[in-house]
């Protein structure tokens, strides 16, 4: 769907009205849960996670049957600074290798049964070094939010959003800073692969952005645009464009909180709609998820983005949403004691 936007103050406009849970879905959930073949609460946290499925579907037995995975691809201006592991080309070189079937993000839609969509952001025009200037400009900011919302189906039942971006670690660490407070060292981690002196110097990049633009982090949209980048701000359009639509949302690793802490920074009750898939192994991922108050399904360890430990929560919510919608009650299978 196109973007209801074209400018900043269009983006904002769209979280005075957003639309709440449906409270007669959630409470039609709630009493079917409390009749199905199972004692009371056995099916612990599955339980709760059908019941908000069912809220934000508007079906107190919903299925869960479309589930899509965005992934957005943007470049950083700051990977010049060597603050990755890797070579800024390995962006574009990744986003091919997601068309051609072979990364990671590819064999686990394929197990969750989730349709998946590629959005790449400019990468032949990097965002700007945020040491030296805001990484975007408006227009670009407005831009990066409108492909978000729209790379969204219409048709969507469940949307993860993933990232792609050599360098994006700096920027979330960044983002994350401005919004939550605190020393550039708790929100800079290793990323890809930084470690000692590199990881130092990452660091000091990452405090020099927080000085350069202290006197206007206090918006977060302006956060967004001076520490960010496109694929980020896509994310945070994607996760809008959901939560306008009533559409649950399974959030990724750092780089995916930092944009939907964004969201949060502008109202809170703009990321109902979603959950945390996972806990990354980078650092201040714990840290970022407990400040927009949100409890991971996952936690193995993984750190690699494009959407991937988001995705390996998708068959946990299938596995809560059968339950709720699949079951027979005590009633119909004749099942004493209920
Ligand atoms: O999702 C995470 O928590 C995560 C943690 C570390 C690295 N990544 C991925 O690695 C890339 C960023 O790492 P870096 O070192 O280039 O900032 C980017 O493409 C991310 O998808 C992702
Ligand atoms: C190889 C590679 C794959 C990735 N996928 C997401 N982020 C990534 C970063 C690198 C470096």
């Amino acid at each position: 769907m196109k973007a209801p936007f074209t400018s900043l103050a269009g983006f904002r406009a769209v979280f005075e009205t957003l639309p709440q849970v449906d409270a007669e879905a959630v409470e039609a959930a709630t009493t079917r849960n409390e009749t199905l073949t199972k004692p009371k609460g056995a099916l612990g946290r599955l339980e709760e996670l059908a019941i908000w499925y069912a809220g934000w579907i508007g079906d107190g037995r919903p299925a869960l049957d479309r589930p899509q995975v965005a992934i957005f691809a943007g470049n950083h201006g700051i990977a010049a600074r060597g603050v990755s592991a890797f070579p800024p080309e390995v962006t574009v070189q990744m986003v091919a290798n997601y068309r051609a079937g072979g990364a990671a993000v590819n064999q686990l839609c394929r197990v969750a049964g989730a349709s998946m969509t590629v959005t790449e952001l400019e990468l032949d025009r990097p965002t700007l070094d945020f040491t030296v200037s805001p990484a975007m400009t408006e227009d670009e900011l407005v831009a990066a939010l409108a492909a978000g919302w729209e790379a969204v189906g219409d048709e969507t039942d469940l949307l993860v959003v993933g990232e792609m971006g050599i360098g994006n670690t700096t920027a979330a660490a960044a983002i994350a800073a401005a919004l939550f407070g605190g020393t550039a060292a708790e929100w800079t981690g290793r990323g890809s692969g930084v470690v000692g002196s590199a990881l130092e110097a990452k660091t000091r990049v990452v405090a020099e952005g927080l000085e350069r633009h202290a006197e206007a982090l206090s918006d977060p949209l302006e956060v967004l645009r001076r520490l960010g980048g496109r694929e980020i701000a896509a994310m945070a359009g994607a996760i809008a464009r959901a939560r306008v639509g009533r559409t649950p949302v399974i959030l990724d690793g750092f780089i995916c909180t930092s944009a939907a802490a964004v969201l949060h920074a502008l109202t809170p009750s703009a990321l109902d709609h979603a959950i945390a898939g996972h806990v990354s192994a980078e650092g201040a991922h714990p840290a970022a998820l407990a400040r927009i108050g949100k409890e991971p399904l996952l936690d193995l360890g993984m750190r690699l983005g494009e959407g991937t430990g988001a995705i390996v929560a998708i068959n946990i919510l299938r596995s809560a949403v059968a339950c709720l919608s699949g079951m027979a009650t005590f009633a119909e299978a004749g099942v004493s004691g209920g």
